[in-house]
């Protein structure tokens, strides 16, 4: 009986799958189909799986920069949940999913010889190509493998993107270095994406194998047999990473109650259709609290649970008005909105970071990033130095400030405890839930790598162990972009106000106050985004005094709603220096400046115990002039002259 083993992993749904729908479609020539997945032993710790006193053979996946687990509690989660439901969903098509532990290519093997001496040829593996150096390494080793038994292998092109790889109108290398330039080759972007595969049917798929014919797992690894012992599982190993971290609030709920899989996954998908969620998704994308600002099925996209051309295809069925389902809904029949368009938009970023990483390769992860040290007006060693890393062998003799500080600055950045409001509920909310808004995390990378000038990498590690939603090339890309050193053509002068983001984003200090229960108590916004500029005694009644986020803040930034600096009898532990520089207004118009100006020249030092100067000054109006008959749906910039001191910090926006 001539087999073929389907190997899963960022590919966890059974619709819309091409290789499931060629063996159901196309003619084969196989008899069985064995679907696995494997728990990657390079990517996820799998001590958990251990049985009895053995020992895990693999070492703690952990990353390069900051040491960190590689997949973190929430996704391990998220993951085991979306495994368990595609066995679910197998199962009830009458096929089913061996779940296995270990490296993928051993796994295989195994399994290959296992079926062989129980009578089934194993003829062919077949996997879905993925972005990241790993993947690609088994992908390789899977192919040799299979050269070396006999099989036959395919990779098949990942069809979980909006625009399918094979309708590009350039090549990886003609890719442009600009968002909007590759956008118009794209557009409209409505008409681009492919057909959804239709939906298998029971027993349309080649028979499962006898499970008396297939291997059980090798020691010293044990599957557990339900989901909560899987999950259990999984999330031991890394459910503690972080010392003293601080409790979950109790006024916090999570924006990211989800579980995983394709089933939630498309439920969640009907939901915001019918919810309006989907229509109104311009005007709420950008909020930080709760379930329903944005559509929150990154995670299932980045485990290919639901692929991005079902999301489409849907909203197509809603505007075109031809599913009953949501005839309801406003705007059914009524053809694009604004909303549908926003997340076809926002579909095409996941694409184009990418296609930015197929371009670049392994320049994601470096510290220059895709531009490289030769780009621009900085020597390679004027753009080395800025980086401070916590990493004494590496760091400069004469680093400012050194690596002790470096390190101490980092697992307060971490835990959320560095006295910057909107950092500090975006940190706490990460590691309590998994998940932070766009707008969260764009403040939390501009933070570290533009405010702080830390390596930005340790920022994208830990987001890559937090994440429920990691996805390789969308996080370091964005990372990148937001550091300055990707594919931000403004990036020299761009970054985000954390305080004036605070101000514009989260209106009433629900946000801060909900994950940072220790300033909810101000009464004044500003107290509450920065707690350093409370008043002594309010600080006192507050039982803030003697706290490290107003006694030692890890940056200060002056600004206040009222465009007058914060006055320095206002800031009882704080000695300024600088003179602060004021800034010219000007005047942000619609969603393209979605971060605010700041004086890029007045940058700060890291505080060093001792304070430094005033650093930023931002008004509420930012100073660049600009040419907004440029900017269309989706467009976040438009033509804009930078004045000279101060810049447009928009967000990941695009040609000047
Ligand atoms: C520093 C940083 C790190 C990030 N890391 C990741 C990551 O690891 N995985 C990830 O999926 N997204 C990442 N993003 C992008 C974005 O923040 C998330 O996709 C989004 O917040 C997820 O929530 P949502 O599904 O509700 O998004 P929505 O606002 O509902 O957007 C719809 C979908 O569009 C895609 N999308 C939206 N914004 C972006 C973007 N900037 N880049 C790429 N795709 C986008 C996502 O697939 C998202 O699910 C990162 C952004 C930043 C600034």
């Amino acid at each position: 009986m001539k087999c073929v083993i389907c190997l899963l992993r960022k590919d966890l749904r059974c619709n819309d799958h091409p290789s499931f729908h060629h063996l159901v479609a196309e003619t084969h020539g196989y008899d069985n189909l064995l679907p696995v997945y494997v728990f990657p032993s390079h990517q996820i710790n799998l001590s958990g799986l251990v049985q009895g006193n053995d020992e895990n053979p693999h070492p703690a996946p952990t990353s390069y920069v900051g040491n960190y687990s590689r997949c973190g509690p929430h996704r391990a989660a998220f993951i085991g949940q979306s495994v368990w439901d595609m066995k679910e969903s197998l199962e009830a098509l009458g096929s089913g999913l061996i779940i296995r532990a270990g490296a993928i290519v051993d796994v295989v093997r195994d399994l290959a010889k296992g079926l062989e001496q129980n009578g089934y040829h194993v003829g062919a593996v077949w996997m879905t190509s993925h972005e990241g150096t790993e993947e690609k390494a088994d992908e390789k080793a899977v192919v040799s493998l299979c050269e070396e038994i006999g099989a036959d292998s395919k990779v098949w092109v990942d069809e979980k993107y909006f625009i399918d790889d094979r309708d590009l109108e350039q090549t990886h290398e003609e890719l442009p270095d600009i968002f909007t330039t590759y956008r118009k080759t794209c557009e409209p972007l409505r008409e681009k994406p492919r057909p959804v595969l239709p939906s298998l049917e029971a027993g349309s798929l080649p028979k499962f194998p006898d499970l008396s014919a297939i291997p059980p797992q090798t020691r010293p690894f044990v599957i557990p047999e339900t989901l909560d012992g899987l999950v259990e599982a999984l999330v031991k190993p890394v459910a503690s990473f972080l010392e003293n971290a601080p409790e979950f609030p109790e006024k916090a709920t999570s924006a990211h109650p989800f579980k995983g899989g394709e089933t939630k996954a498309m439920q969640r998908l009907l939901h915001l259709i019918q919810s309006e969620g989907m229509k109104n998704y311009k005007s709420t994308r950008n909020g930080l609290i709760g379930t329903e600002f944005s559509t929150k099925l990154s995670a299932y996209l980045a485990l290919g649970c639901i692929t991005a051309r079902q999301i489409h295809h849907h909203l197509l069925a809603y505007e075109d008005g031809t599913n009953t389902a949501f005839e309801k809904v406003d705007g059914y029949g009524a053809g694009e909105n604004e909303g549908t368009a926003a997340i076809r938009f926002e579909l095409l970023w996941r694409d184009y970071m990418r296609l930015c990483h197929q371009k670049f390769g392994d320049k994601l992860f470096r510290l220059e990033g895709f531009k490289g040290y030769e780009d621009g007006n900085n020597t390679a060693e004027d753009k080395k130095a800025k980086w401070k890393t916590a990493n004494k062998e590496r760091a400069p003799p004469d680093q400012s400030p050194d690596p002790d500080r470096v390190a101490e600055i980092l697992k307060r950045f971490n835990a959320g405890t560095t006295g910057m409001g909107l950092i500090d509920a975006a940190q706490r909310e990460l590691l309590h839930t998994g998940y932070a808004s766009n707008r969260a995390r764009q403040n939390v990378a501009s933070f570290l790598a533009k405010h702080l000038d830390i390596d930005w990498r340790y920022g994208a590690e830990w987001y890559e162990m937090l994440l429920v939603d990691y996805d390789v090339s969308s996080n370091w890309a964005n990372w990148q972009y937001v550091s300055g050193v990707g594919n931000d053509p403004r990036s020299e002068v761009r970054m985000f106000n954390p305080v004036k983001q605070a101000f514009d984003y989260d209106k009433d200090g629900e946000y801060v106050r909900s994950w940072v229960p220790e300033v909810a108590g101000f009464s004044k916004l500003e107290n509450v985004f920065q707690a350093w500029t409370a008043s002594e005694k309010d600080l006192e009644d507050a039982g803030l005094a003697d706290n490290i986020m107003v006694t030692d803040p890890i940056k200060r930034i002056d600004f206040s709603v009222d465009q007058k600096p914060i006055k320095p009898g206002k800031r009882p532990f704080f000695r300024r220096k600088g003179r602060s520089r004021g800034s010219a207004g000007g005047g942000e118009t619609s969603r393209e400046s979605e971060a605010n100006a700041v004086d890029a020249s007045s940058e700060a030092q890291v505080g060093n115990g001792t304070v430094a100067a005033v650093e930023v000054q931002a008004t509420q109006d930012s100073a660049f002039i600009r040419d907004s008959s440029a900017a269309g749906i989706g467009d976040r910039s438009g033509g804009t002259t930078v004045a000279p001191i101060m810049a447009e910090t928009t967000v990941r926006e695009e040609e000047g």
